[in-house]
């Protein structure tokens, strides 16, 4: 791969190539960053869907804050693939998950876009390997995978495929965070990354569940808003196992619940939970407390609880004495604290 045409901080021009849920997502977000966005979409209505997405997101996007210069007259809508790409920076793809048309689409815009510009796919599921095999330069293409709606979840999963250039990963995840959002970048490929693997296995789950008579729908839902997803939204699901196990933190939470793992709960083959297994997961989660105690992480873990209640509408948003002797009600979380 040539080096890139410029540094991630020097980009100006996004192209978004399939403008549906998630390509209208990616739309809306760098329009909202201050880039100047060119989309395609072949859907003879996408024009009219995307900027209607656009609108939509727009007031959520003043909340959380324009870039300079920011606006939805920023958006330009290609009447070609090629036209669309043709002098673009940065390349996001965002076509239907089907593997096929992933490959041949990818190699046109390999064969349209500048040399050495960084093309990215939101798929959600395949790996870079399977999709880059017809492409002149596999080596500029990565997997850049977003969570709906682009514009408002910061993560951004970035990985290559076996011939993706190492250079060409970097410059990505580097202009994700430029452009606003927070990045995991993985050294291997996994199916479905990270986070899908994880949402998969859950979604699993449920699925069976419901296909059994187990639960409901609303149960399995209620079960989440209700429950662990309270926390999920500040501490992930090792840290806050970790403080399952009391004082002796996840090592103690391993002794006493790991031999459950084997219990009939799942309907998935459970790990082997060998000491190496173990001891990953225990320096994992020290890793993650840093210099925080248990008791620390405890009481941070119950007010993130509390500020999610509260942002979520399920208690009433604090009330403040102004200098005016008025109640007010602050406006975003982060004036609460
Ligand atoms: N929906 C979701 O929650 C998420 C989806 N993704 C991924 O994003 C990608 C797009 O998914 P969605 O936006 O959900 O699908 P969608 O069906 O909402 O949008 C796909 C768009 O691609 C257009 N399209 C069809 N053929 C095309 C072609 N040859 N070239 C360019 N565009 C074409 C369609 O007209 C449509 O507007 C997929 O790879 C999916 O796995 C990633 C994260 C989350
Ligand atoms: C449903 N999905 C697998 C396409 C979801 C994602 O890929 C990420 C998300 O938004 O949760």
């Amino acid at each position: 791969m040539p080096s890139s045409p410029c540094a991630p901080e020097e980009v100006r021009r996004v192209a978004c190539v399939g403008a549906g849920v998630i390509g209208g997502g990616w739309v809306a977000h760098f329009l909202a960053r201050g880039y100047d966005v060119t989309a395609w979409d072949p859907a003879p209505d996408a024009e009219e869907k995307l900027r209607r997405l656009v609108a939509a997101a727009w007031p959520a996007l003043e909340q959380i804050g324009l870039a300079d210069g920011a606006s939805p007259d920023r958006l330009t809508i290609a009447a070609t693939v090629a036209e669309a790409v043709a002098d673009a920076q940065f390349v996001q793809e965002s076509a239907p998950e089907k593997l096929e048309l992933k490959r041949s689409l990818l190699a046109q815009l390999d064969a349209a876009a500048p040399p050495g510009v960084v093309i990215a796919s939101s798929t959600s599921g395949y790996p870079m390997t399977d999709m880059q095999t017809e492409a002149a330069d596999p080596g500029r293409l990565v997997v850049g995978h977003p969570f709906n709606p682009p514009y408002l979840i910061p993560l951004v999963e970035v990985v290559g495929g076996k011939r993706t250039d190492a250079a060409a990963v970097e410059w990505a995840s580097r202009f994700y965070k430029v452009a606003g959002k927070s990045v995991i970048t993985m050294e291997r490929e996994l199916p479905g990354f990270i986070a899908n693997r994880l949402q998969e296995a859950l979604w699993r789950e449920a699925l069976h569940m419901v296909a059994n008579g187990e639960a409901t729908v609303k149960e399995i839902d209620d079960s989440i808003t209700e429950g662990p997803g309270l926390r999920w939204a500040f501490m992930g699901p090792c840290l806050t196992f970790a403080l399952a196990g009391g004082d002796g933190g996840m090592g103690h939470m391993l002794d006493h619940f790991g031999p459950s793992l084997k219990s009939p709960w799942t309907r998935l083959e459970a790990p082997e939970l060998d000491d190496t297994l173990r001891a990953a997961m225990v320096d994992g989660c020290d890793e993650a407390a840093g210099s925080r105690t248990i008791a620390q992480l405890v009481a941070e873990r119950d007010q993130g609880v509390i500020d999610v209640l509260r942002a979520t509408g399920r208690l009433p948003r604090q009330r403040t004495e102004g200098t005016d002797g008025i109640a007010h009600t602050p406006s975003t979380m982060g004036d609460e604290k």
